[in-house]
């Protein structure tokens, strides 16, 4: 039987499974308050500060953009904070990247917004709602070096909403030159929350599939 990588979270839990990782996850249940009062149930993937998960995930995740991508050459890739930039950096580490691009999520002073370029755009997410995606000159730059294409790491996509905001900022890269986006690639991370509603650019490739989250009704 598989070993289990315990939760320190109290509740309801649940048992995930990542073909290829040689434990189970044990991932806590959290409820969501929607605007209307209801609640979504989720299970809920936090990978900060989660180094033996990182460590395992990111290599896992890197094997697995390797079969699709296997020529780094041209190649940029882009990770949304927050939870996701552990996971990031050990991928990008096996990748043999020296640099990734980052979407944080909001402008913030170190980026001198008043003398370099940002470029910031809301989008919605299952956890969050609304929040800001954001690159800097830095980012902008590595992107704009991608003439072969771009991939997208997440910890968890649900929605689709980051992925798609995500898009709309490499896109927005490449229109403030006057130039045509490189392809996106895909959309890699640890699990999907059911299918994605929307559509899509790329392929998502996932590791493991968590359960699809579920609306409970006002209390
Ligand atoms: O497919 P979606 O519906 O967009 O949901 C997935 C996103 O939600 C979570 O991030 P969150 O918004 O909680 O932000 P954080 O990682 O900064 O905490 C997760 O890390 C993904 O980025």
């Amino acid at each position: 039987m598989a070993d289990i990588f315990t939760s320190r979270e109290s509740g309801d839990k649940h048992r995930l499974t990542v073909p290829g990782l040689a434990y189970d996850i044990e991932i806590p249940y959290v409820l969501l308050p929607r605007e209307d009062g209801a609640r979504i149930k989720i299970a809920s993937l936090n990978l900060v500060g989660q180094t033996r998960l990182n460590r395992d995930l990111g290599g896992l995740l890197a094997r697995l953009v390797k079969t699709k991508i296997p020529d780094m050459q041209g190649v940029a890739m882009l990770c949304v904070v927050e939870k996701a930039l552990q996971l990031a950096q050990v991928t990008a580490m096996e990748l043999g990247l020296d640099e990734t691009a980052i979407a944080y999520n909001r402008i913030k002073p170190h980026m001198e917004p008043d003398r370099r370029p940002v470029i910031q755009i809301g989008v919605d997410s299952i956890t969050s709602g609304d929040k800001f995606l954001a690159l800097y000159e830095r980012d902008i730059e590595i992107l704009r070096n991608a003439t072969r294409g771009v991939f997208i790491v997440d910890d968890v996509i649900s929605s689709g909403g980051t992925m798609f905001g995500a898009v709309d900022l490499v896109e927005a890269c490449f229109e403030e030159i006057g130039a045509a986006a490189p392809p996106i690639l895909g959309f890699y991370c640890v699990a999907t929350e059911g299918v994605p509603q929307l559509n899509l650019p790329a392929p998502v490739e996932s590791l493991a599939t968590l359960p699809v989250p579920e609306i409970l009704p006002k209390p």
